[in-house]
């Protein structure tokens, strides 16, 4: 945003345009920062509890990528496990849902459109030749009409970017007790504007193999 603060014109900022920026500068500060971190929370806490699921992704990305490079965005399109595990992420622990968006877990948690809503299953959005894959979430998660959120395309990558990276180089594995004992997460979540994952710590990032 502080390229709005030197205009290409030249011209001197008014005080209400300073106020414009200062305003959209927190609105996006304010509405990116929880949301992702939330999202991202929620990934690492399913991947240690689906650590099959964790393996698929990782072994699509060893594949395509090769072992000890990073994914990048043009990869997106040939890595739909880890895609639609980020979709299951969000369908599963929709990050926004105070207020009129509740309607967004009501609509992700649909049976009509999830079948078995409360399993964690990316494979629902993957296309097989007998099944098309479940709505995407991305179409109500971020809300729609004159609600939706200016952020989505920018989370959309980010989200990729981070999820990929952190599948490439680290195993996301249960936290263990100061015994050495695995420590079972559970999939809690505190209520406010945005959902987020109580407590952290459930999980612990070791770096894979290379
Ligand atoms: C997982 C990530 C995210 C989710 C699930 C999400 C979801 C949402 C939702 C559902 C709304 C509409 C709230 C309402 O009902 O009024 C919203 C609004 C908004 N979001 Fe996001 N968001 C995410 C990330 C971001 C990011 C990264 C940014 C900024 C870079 C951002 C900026 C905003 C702003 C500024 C609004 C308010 C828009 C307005 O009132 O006109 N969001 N977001």
């Amino acid at each position: 945003m502080s390229i709005y603060l030197c205009p290409e014109d030249g011209h001197t900022l008014d005080s209400e345009e300073e106020d414009i920026i200062k305003w959209c500068s927190a609105a996006l500060y304010v509405g990116g920062a929880d949301t992702t971190v939330s999202a991202r929370a929620s990934f690492a806490l399913l991947m240690c509890l689906y650590p099959d699921v964790q393996r698929r992704a990782q072994a699509e990305i060893d594949e395509v990528v090769g072992k000890g490079g990073l994914p990048t965005w043009a990869d997106e399109a040939s890595l739909p496990h880890v895609s639609s595990v980020i979709k299951e992420v969000l369908r599963f622990a929709p990050v926004v849902c105070l207020g009129p968006p509740r309607r967004v877990l009501a609509m992700t948690h649909d049976p009509g459109l999830y079948p078995d809503p409360m399993t964690f299953n990316p494979s629902r959005f993957l296309a097989a030749p007998e099944k098309s894959p479940q709505q995407d979430p991305y179409k109500v998660v971020f809300r729609f009409g004159r609600y939706v959120c200016p952020g989505a395309h920018f989370t959309e990558v980010s989200l990729f970017l981070n999820v990929a990276s952190i599948l490439a180089t680290f195993d996301i594995l249960k936290a263990v007790d100061d015994q050495g004992r695995e420590m079972d997460p559970v999939i809690e979540y505190t209520d406010g504007i945005t959902r987020i994952v109580p407590r952290p710590g459930a999980s612990s990032l070791i770096l894979a193999d290379p």
